[in-house]
């Protein structure tokens, strides 16, 4: 799931990843939610992202509460150019800390790295905040495509290899369950 700020550029870098094309031109806001599924080959393993895209409209925000507790992952998204969707990233980890599940993968990012000439947040303020939350930071570029892939499959992985995982302690264990219902335990050990 994409959050951040309204305008950050979470559709382009969407848009972006699915399609490689960057949406120039009028701005037009997410209204709601909408999604994208796109197939990634994860060390040669087919892996289906389905990716929801949130409006970061603050009237939005009952709408988008919903959805936060099926994601496996966030990408948590402010806009080089806008010091206040910057300063309001700790605003939307609370939300994610409130809403999401408490091992979602979580990526902070900052786009429009492209506009140099109006960046106002230093790749060292971005780099300093995800490291104070332990977080893995990227900046991107929904223009140049920069880092756009690179991002979505590092989450990927994270997830693929998560999926993957052995529970070190299952939650339920054959030979408890013979023992609880009063029959051989011996007969079914291996
Ligand atoms: N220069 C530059 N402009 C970008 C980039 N990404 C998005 N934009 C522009 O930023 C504006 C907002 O982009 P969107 O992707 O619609 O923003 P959003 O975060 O989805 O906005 P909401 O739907 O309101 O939450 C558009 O005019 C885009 O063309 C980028 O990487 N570089």
């Amino acid at each position: 799931m994409l959050v951040g700020d309204s305008g950050v550029g979470k559709t382009c870098l969407l848009v972006r990843f699915k399609d490689g094309a960057f949406l120039a031109g009028t701005f037009i806001s997410t209204v709601g939610i909408d999604f994208r599924n796109k197939v990634l080959d994860v060390d040669g393993m087919k892996v289906k992202l389905q990716i929801w895209d949130t409006a970061g409209q603050e009237r939005f925000r009952s709408v988008t509460h919903a959805y936060y507790r099926d994601a496996h992952a966030l990408l948590l998204l402010y806009d080089v150019t806008n010091k206040a969707s910057f300063d309001n990233i700790q605003a939307w980890l609370t939300e994610i800390q409130d809403y999401a599940q408490h091992d979602v993968v979580l990526m902070l990012l900052g786009n429009k790295v492209d506009s140099a000439q109006e960046r106002v947040v230093k790749r060292e303020d971005g780099e300093k905040l995800a490291k104070e939350y332990g977080l893995p930071f990227m900046e991107t570029s929904a223009k140049t495509g920069l880092n756009v892939d690179l991002a979505f499959t590092a989450v990927a992985k994270e997830l693929k290899q998560r999926s993957m995982k052995v529970p070190s302690e299952p939650r339920f264990r054959l030979h408890d369950y013979v023992k609880r219902e009063g029959r051989g335990a011996s007969c079914c050990r291996p």
